[in-house]
């Protein structure tokens, strides 16, 4: 695998006439945390989707750990991936208990399942809970959940079957502001623990990258606007480009943010 979770080049999807991504060329490597920002409809919930192998580009080739899609069984490439958007979230029954959307993650389900599972599951779903403050709620309706609650809940799925690769889309969208930081800075120690596997969060405010990230990918339009290293790619020049207006960027620390001028 050469140390490369995800490989994309001249990847190109285009659905109904149009074309939600085009030609883009993507390398994430083991340990790397990137943030993938652009504005709305620019192609990052479609992108996402192909990195967790659940849409087939067009065009171009796409290896996930080390597998190229088209020649692998995704239901056997999946449970390495983890994944958390409002794609999971829609899938879920109502009365699914929040324990049972975590202990399916492994299985590829949503919720009910068929498998029996041993108490080091239990055991490691509620850990995952825990670490992400959402212990006291494994018994509740998921669906009875706050935005913030189901967020968290949702990226504790997304860890439950120790993937090698997980894939947040907007995890801090529609929460308040202390539900954001608090968010972020969970997902900051995520991103400087060095077992944690290599991360791919889209967002679309430089406000909730975590401290800790390394890489960011900008997309407008489908395309690729500047992909690389924080502080190369994080300028006022390419986030403005990106964004479509004049755009003032400052790093505090380890958090950005930025603003119009
Ligand atoms: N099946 C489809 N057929 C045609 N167009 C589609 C289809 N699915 C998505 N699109 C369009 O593709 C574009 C990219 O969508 P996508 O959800 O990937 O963007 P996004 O960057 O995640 O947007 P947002 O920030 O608003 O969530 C949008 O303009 C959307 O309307």
């Amino acid at each position: 695998m050469d140390g490369r979770v995800l490989g994309l080049s001249g990847v190109t999807v285009r659905r109904g006439g149009a074309t939600l991504v085009n030609g883009v060329d993507w390398s994430v490597l083991e340990g790397e945390r990137w943030a993938v920002l652009g504005p709305n409809g620019a192609g990052k919930t479609t992108l996402l989707n192909v990195a967790f192998s659940q849409l087939h580009p067009t065009a171009g080739v796409v290896e996930i750990l080390g597998e190229r899609l088209g020649q692998v069984d995704v239901f056997e490439l999946r449970p390495l991936i983890g994944y958390a958007g409002a794609s999971v979230a829609s899938r879920i029954e109502p009365g699914t208990p929040v324990l049972d959307i975590v202990l399916s993650a492994a299985y590829g389900y949503v919720g009910r399942f068929r498998e029996e599972y041993g108490s080091p599951d239990y055991g490691r779903a509620r850990a995952l809970l825990g670490h992400w403050g959402v212990a006291d709620l494994a018994d509740r309706d998921f669906h009875t959940l706050s935005e913030g609650e189901r967020k968290r809940v949702l990226i504790a799925r997304a860890l439950m079957a120790d993937p090698e690769l997980l894939l947040l889309d907007e995890p801090a969208a529609g929460l308040d502001l202390g539900g954001r930081e608090d968010l972020v800075r969970r997902m900051s120690g995520l991103a400087r623990n060095e077992a944690a596997p290599a991360l791919v969060v889209v967002s679309h405010h430089v406000e909730e990258i975590p401290a800790g990230f390394t890489h960011v990918l900008l997309l407008r339009d489908g395309a690729v606007v500047k992909a690389g290293p924080i502080d190369e790619v994080l300028t006022a020049e390419h986030l403005s480009e990106t964004f479509g207006l004049s755009l003032k960027v400052e790093r505090d620390g380890d958090r950005w943010n930025a603003r119009a001028v």
